[in-house]
């Protein structure tokens, strides 16, 4: 079963549209990645997801459940974290949580010891009684995604929750989020970090100019790629000496590390080619690492191409 499904989403700003007819459906028990340059349309689906933002044209439906009609039901089932805290400056973090978790109708013993056990998960608990003003970015952010658990909603969107955040933080809430994927809710997540996707995302879409560009596994998406990456070892004093090479290597060479040339090599060409022209001109070769393309060399590939996008699903 999808749990959520965009048709043909579109929403009109004045001149701009930030949505060009979006479509695309999020199985359920996803960890999926949503994915684009500033400015893609992102924030402007996620917020159409959770009824913030009321779409031109199209529907989206959470769980079975149309967000525009359906909106008390959808809802429930879902749990946004935003990018900012907006939150009232005269309750702390735990009359926050609580009365939150007033809005879902959800009171009583139990419910406090979910809120408690979310302020510990989330290393909030000596931050209870403190007013939002009086936390640190990083605690605000924990502070966000506590509030979009506290009805346990079957999906959970991230809005680039990882933006500013220390390592330290960023593992403790990745592994959190694992945890809740792991449980069985949807992860939905808006993030820069494409090494953060790579690793975390089942699947991925890559959106620009209010349209989706590629979408599909992030595995299918890596393989898909025409290039591999060689980085061919060399002795550093050959770089020192800023070598000439033969205009073949020069055209795919793309960049050049301490002791290391990086080539981004066509799929199609055999290695053995590459060999033989760094053979011929004599590059003093000490080891040779072939890798398939990041997530990220896939994200600037595709999204340096303006062409028409594609991967789009019929809904
Ligand atoms: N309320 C609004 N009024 C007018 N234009 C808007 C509004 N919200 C967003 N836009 C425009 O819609 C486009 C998409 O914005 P959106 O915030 O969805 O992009 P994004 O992919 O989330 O970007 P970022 O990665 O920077 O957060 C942008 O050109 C933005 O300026």
């Amino acid at each position: 079963m999808s749990a959520v499904e965009f048709c043909n989403v579109k929403k009109q700003y004045g001149d701009l549209q930030a949505l060009k007819g979006v479509s695309f459906d999020v199985e359920e028990g996803a960890f999926f990645g949503l994915l684009g340059p500033n400015g893609a349309g992102k924030s402007t689906l996620i917020n159409a997801m959770s009824g913030l933002v009321v779409p031109s044209s199209g529907s989206i439906r959470v769980m079975g459940q149309d967000v525009v009609a359906d909106y008390r039901q959808t809802r429930r089932a879902l749990g946004l974290v935003p990018q900012e805290l907006i939150a009232d400056p005269f309750f702390n973090i735990r009359e926050l949580l609580l009365l939150q978790s007033g809005y879902f109708g959800l009171k009583g013993r139990e419910q406090r010891a979910w809120v408690d056990e979310l302020l510990e998960r989330l290393a909030l608990a000596d931050k209870a009684d403190s007013l939002t003003h009086q936390l640190s970015g990083g605690m605000k952010r924990r502070a966000l995604i506590a509030m979009a658990l506290v009805h346990k909603p079957q999906v959970l969107v991230l809005d680039e929750p990882t933006a500013g955040v220390d390592v330290d933080l960023r593992r403790t809430l990745w592994d959190f989020t694992r945890e809740l994927h792991k449980k069985g809710h949807t992860i939905i997540l808006t993030t820069h970090y494409l090494e953060e996707a790579e690793t975390l995302c089942d699947r991925v879409a890559i959106m620009q100019k209010g349209q989706i560009k590629a979408l599909d596994q992030t595995s299918a998406l890596l393989s898909k790629h025409a290039y591999r990456y060689l980085k061919v070892v060399v002795p550093k004093t050959y770089l020192q000496q800023t070598p000439q090479l033969p205009q073949p290597l020069q055209e795919i060479l793309v960049e050049t590390e301490a002791n290391a040339l990086i080539f981004r090599v066509d799929k199609d060409v055999a290695l053995a080619d590459v060999l033989g022209h760094l053979s011929q001109a004599g590059v003093p070769v000490e080891d040779i690492i072939s890798r398939d393309a990041t997530l990220e060399e896939v994200f600037i590939d595709l999204t340096a191409d303006h062409s028409v996008a594609t991967g789009e699903t019929a809904c």
